[in-house]
């Protein structure tokens, strides 16, 4: 976890393996802190002295938030501190498939399913590109919020050139996302179609996408997040062009900036005042002109190849164990940086000034840093 040197100040930092915790191991740990692959729950945590569990991430589905409140246990978690990376994934992918199907991205429609971090991010760099943006996200049109392209309903948005999904895991309620995607819905979806999904893997019923990939008219698929992870589905990673081992998020800067909300969040629990620090250094320089979209997917595979990690994961599910080989991609990930760690040069063509400004200037210029949320008791 990049960033834990900010906790060393504290106390003494113990590293455990995430997928193998046990109670045990928290006989004299007051903070936990964890990443998505730790089931976090009364059975973890019941009897011992933990009191402070935090998660380096954007999801909490491997969270059980209500126990903690009911134990006593405050819990934090970083929303927002990855969405840049998982944004520069989605328009990487989204401009690989427009190549792949003969089709320019400013000319297509995308369809944006849930409109928070990532979602909105997402559609704020669309619409500056000039794309035709459509979103659904009811829980924010229910609250009558200020969004940044119009909202509409799921399926006007599944019938969009390309899709691309941003929804919390959530199983109960009138927006339970487990299967959001199901057989029906994939059934609809034609072969000029492309679905993205970075966000959970149960949010599309995986059995059911391998199913409709093996049919007639099957959509392009591309999947960065996949139902029963690690051990996913090798039949499924053969029918989807483009798979990664859930890593859209995992930037350094989006690594880093997740434990240092994280240790906002702390400091504020133990009531003390805090800000998170900024990642401080030298932008190198990175030339390269964009004139068209052609080069713009270019200069997103210069930081970073989608399809590097697509190569990686078919490698390993030949491996005798695909589940610890999934893992271990994800555990030594190579270090990626998110485009405004470099000074971008180079002419940019008018059209595509709003969009690189977007991308390439630092975050902070102008706009908050995220902030952690903390569950008070
Ligand atoms: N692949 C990765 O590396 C990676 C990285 C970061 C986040 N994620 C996942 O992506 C998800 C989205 O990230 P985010 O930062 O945008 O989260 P967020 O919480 O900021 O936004 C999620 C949005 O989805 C909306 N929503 C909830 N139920 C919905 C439904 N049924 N239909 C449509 N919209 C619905 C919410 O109202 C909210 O606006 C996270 O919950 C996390 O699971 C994955
Ligand atoms: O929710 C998130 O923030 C992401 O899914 C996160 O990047 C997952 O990475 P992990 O916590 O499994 O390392």
């Amino acid at each position: 976890m990049p960033g834990l040197a900010l906790f060393e100040k504290q106390g003494t930092v113990r590293r455990v393996d995430g997928r193998r915790l046990t109670r045990n191991d928290l006989a004299d740990t007051e903070v936990l802190l964890v990443r998505s692959v730790t089931r976090v729950d009364r059975a973890l945590l019941e009897g011992t002295p933990v009191r402070f569990v935090g998660s380096a991430t954007i999801g909490t589905d491997h969270v059980d938030r209500a126990a903690l409140k009911d134990m006593g246990v405050a819990f934090a978690h970083a929303p927002g501190c990855n969405a840049r990376a998982v944004a520069e994934y989605v328009l990487q992918a989204l401009l690989l498939a427009c190549r792949e199907q003969g089709r320019v991205l400013r000319d297509s429609s995308v369809g944006i399913v849930g409109l928070g971090n990532v979602g909105s991010r997402v559609a704020q760099w669309l619409s500056a590109l000039g794309v035709t943006v459509l979103a659904c996200d009811p829980p924010l049109q229910r609250a009558g919020a200020d969004t940044v392209v119009p909202l509409t309903d799921l399926d006007s948005v599944l019938a969009a050139d390309l899709i691309t999904v941003h929804v919390p895991l959530t199983r109960q309620g009138p927006d339970a996302t487990f299967h959001l995607l199901d057989q029906e819905r994939l059934a609809r979806l034609g072969a000029w179609q492309t679905l993205l999904s970075t966000c959970r893997g149960a949010v599309i019923d995986n059995p059911a996408l391998r199913e409709r990939l093996a049919g007639a008219d099957a959509p392009l698929v591309m999947l960065d997040v996949w139902e029963g992870e690690p051990r996913i589905d090798g039949g499924l990673l053969a029918r989807v062009r483009l798979g990664s081992p859930h890593v859209a998020g995992y930037s350094v800067e989006g690594k880093w900036l997740g434990t240092a909300m994280l240790h906002q969040a702390f400091r504020l629990w133990r009531g003390e005042s805090a800000g998170v620090p900024v990642m401080a250094g030298e932008r190198p320089i990175l030339e390269h002109p964009v004139a068209d979209e052609g080069d713009l997917l270019a200069l997103l595979q210069r930081v970073y190849r989608i399809d590097e990690d697509d190569r990686r994961l078919r490698a390993s599910v030949g491996e005798a164990d695909p589940g610890a080989a999934f893992d271990a991609l994800r555990r030594d990930y190579p270090p990626r940086h998110e485009l405004h760690y470099w000074r971008h040069q180079g002419e940019v063509a008018p059209a595509l000034r709003a969009l690189l400004s977007l991308l390439c200037d630092p975050p902070g210029a102008g706009s908050a840093m995220p902030a952690p949320v903390l569950d008070r008791l």
